[in-house]
């Protein structure tokens, strides 16, 4: 599903590559914790996933293409299949939690009808049945996330991507949202996630994938936290 073939990022103006000569393979419906000291790389290789940044040498795959070779005009598709949760949410905060999740499918062109059949549903999946009216500033900080959540698996990606997406909340509420992502990667959904959450990666003995100073030092089938912050 993502495959990184000798994959050197070295931004301008650096002298030591973020990530350097990466080679890795992550399987269609995968879990995995991407894990490391702040700097290490983990969200330049998440952005080269998204196409956001490109590889100074090498190739980056998803889903069988190389997407360094996709014209700009085809991003946006790729995109499509590649949802995303951040650390801060990320929801526009003039729309209700209905028009959040909607937006997601508007922006793809889909019929009104589906998309009053399908944001309901999702909302539901999320345990936000009810609350489609809210503004985002009327939840709470786990409910927010619950959104983007909603958000981001609206449209059944291919991959989810996830930057540090429990960082801003409490362990109980993250064990929430943890859950939530299990059981989007049961959808065979293939989970990428940054974190620094400890107890959490300890917790659910995935597959961990350690970065350190750009090269993997890790990689472990249902690895531990396995290093202190
Ligand atoms: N746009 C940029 N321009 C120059 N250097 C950058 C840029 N983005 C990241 N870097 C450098 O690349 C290296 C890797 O950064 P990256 O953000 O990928 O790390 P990280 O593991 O995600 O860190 P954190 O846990 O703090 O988010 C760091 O040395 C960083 O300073």
């Amino acid at each position: 599903m993502i495959r990184f073939d000798k994959v050197t990022k070295t931004y301008p103006g650096q002298k030591r590559p973020a990530l350097d000569a990466l080679d890795l393979e992550i399987e269609k419906g995968e879990f995995v914790f991407l894990v490391g000291a702040s700097g290490s790389g983990k969200s330049t290789f998440l952005r080269l996933i998204l196409r956001e940044t490109t590889p100074t040498t090498g190739r980056v795959y998803v889903a069988g293409k190389e997407i360094n070779k996709l014209s700009s005009w085809k991003v946006p598709k790729l995109r499509r299949q590649v949802g995303t949760v951040f650390q801060d949410f990320r929801l526009l905060p003039n729309k209700t939690v209905s028009e959040n999740v909607a937006f997601a499918l508007q922006v793809i062109g889909k019929s009104r009808s589906e998309i009053a059949k399908v944001v309901p549903e999702t909302l539901e999946m999320v345990g936000l049945e009810g609350k489609g009216h809210r503004m985002p500033d009327e939840l709470s900080g786990g409910e927010q996330q619950r959104v983007a959540v909603a958000r981001a698996f609206v449209n059944r990606p291919m991959i989810l991507i996830a930057d540090e997406p429990t960082g801003n909340l409490d362990p109980a509420t993250s064990v929430g949202i943890m859950k939530l992502l299990d059981r989007i990667n049961r959808t065979d959904t293939t989970v990428v996630m940054a974190t620094h959450d400890s107890t959490i990666v300890d917790q659910m003995r995935k597959r961990v994938i350690e970065l350190e100073g750009g090269l993997i030092v890790r990689d472990e089938a249902r690895g531990i936290y396995g290093y202190q912050n």
